[in-house]
């Protein structure tokens, strides 16, 4: 028995087991990781995504390894190093692995005890920011999402998406426009499978759609997650935020990012300084792996592939944080920092 669990993670004494969503909707597939080596690979395959779960995730395989290599510093140093590396953007691995390397000097079992806070303390965080994003939804509402923001990518109910399950539970019929978010599709995959599980109403559609749906006044409000929220309120998320955001903005429509304070970076000054994680060719050029094998473009087709864009604070209407929800001014006085 797993002595922690949540949708798409098991923690055992000396590993792992995560439900690779590379193959969700098709095959609910659980894989156990057992080493940072193993870890790697799924969070760079996208078996492992979201930005708490990876930051999490990450925690884990730190203190297992650490119990396994006792006394070993600067080999928990060297495997933190190259954790970290793994997924520059999303800033829960950078904070979950600091918290980890702050205790170091107090062994093993003190790194499987902060793994397990981090991990229970983003249940709570979930609940906390769902609630808050649940009280900005009304009755009947219409509201757009992009890529995946569920119980899969969290310790918990999720982000954005958990206010959307917060907002059910409270007893509230909405309609849910699931962006299918190119290129791996986290949204036609994953949200909408979540959504049906939660018996959430939806539609899925192209990322293209959204401008029109919005001009046609379909939607009332537009809600997403995030991998990295600045000091001045900047934040990155998946590739196609900032068009949603453009748009939103043009059509008067309010648009939320929805984050625990784990994702939020007051060492980013800007959105400038965010890294982005520029993805392979091949996600774009057709679909590989668990998602089939067909090429659709030219074989060497010249592709820009980066895996997250950056939305600048001006286009926000506010900031839903486990904290509560942070308007411009609020930002502009960084009281979304700790
Ligand atoms: C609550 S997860 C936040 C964030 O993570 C996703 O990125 P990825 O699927 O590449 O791990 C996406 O940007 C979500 O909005």
């Amino acid at each position: 028995m797993p002595h922690l669990q949540s949708r798409s993670l098991r923690v055992y004494a000396d590993s792992l087991e995560y439900l690779d969503q590379t193959r969700l909707p098709q095959t609910e597939t659980w894989v156990r990781c057992s080493s940072p080596d193993e870890w790697q690979t799924a969070v760079k395959s996208l078996a492992i995504r979201g930005a708490p779960l990876i930051g999490l995730s990450a925690a884990f395989v730190l203190a297992q390894y650490a119990a396994q290599h006792p006394g070993r510093e600067n080999e928990w140093q060297r495997v933190s190093d190259r954790l970290r590396a793994t997924r520059p953007t999303a800033v829960n691995l950078m904070y979950c692995l600091d918290a980890m390397e702050a205790c170091f000097s107090q062994g093993p079992a003190a790194l499987s005890e902060r793994a397990t806070a981090l991990f229970e303390e983003d249940r709570e965080l979930c609940l906390r920011m769902a609630k808050y994003g649940a009280d900005l939804l009304a009755e009947g509402e219409r509201v757009l999402t992009h890529c995946n923001t569920g119980a899969l990518a969290t310790a918990g109910v999720g982000t954005a998406i958990g206010a959307l399950a917060v907002a059910k539970k409270r007893g509230l019929t909405l309609h849910v426009y699931v962006n299918e978010t190119r290129p791996l599709l986290q949204g036609g995959r994953l949200t909408a499978w979540e959504m049906a599980d939660l018996d959430i109403p939806y539609q899925l559609i192209a990322d293209s759609m959204a401008a029109s749906l919005m001009a046609a006044g379909k939607v009332d409000k537009v809600m997403v997650g995030a991998d990295r929220i600045c000091a001045n309120g900047d934040f990155a998320n998946k590739v196609g935020t900032y068009m949603l955001a453009v748009v939103a903005n043009y059509h008067q429509v309010p648009f939320y990012v929805v984050a625990p304070y784990t994702t939020v970076d007051p060492a980013c000054a800007t959105g400038d300084d965010i890294p982005i994680e520029q993805r392979d060719a091949a996600e774009i050029r057709g679909a590989t792996g668990a998602f089939g094998d067909i090429v659709w473009a030219p074989e060497n087709a010249p592709v820009w592939n980066p895996s997250f864009d950056v939305t600048p604070a001006s286009l926000v209407t506010g900031w839903v944080l486990d904290t509560g929800v942070f308007d411009k001014a609020a930002i502009a006085r960084g009281e979304h920092c700790r």
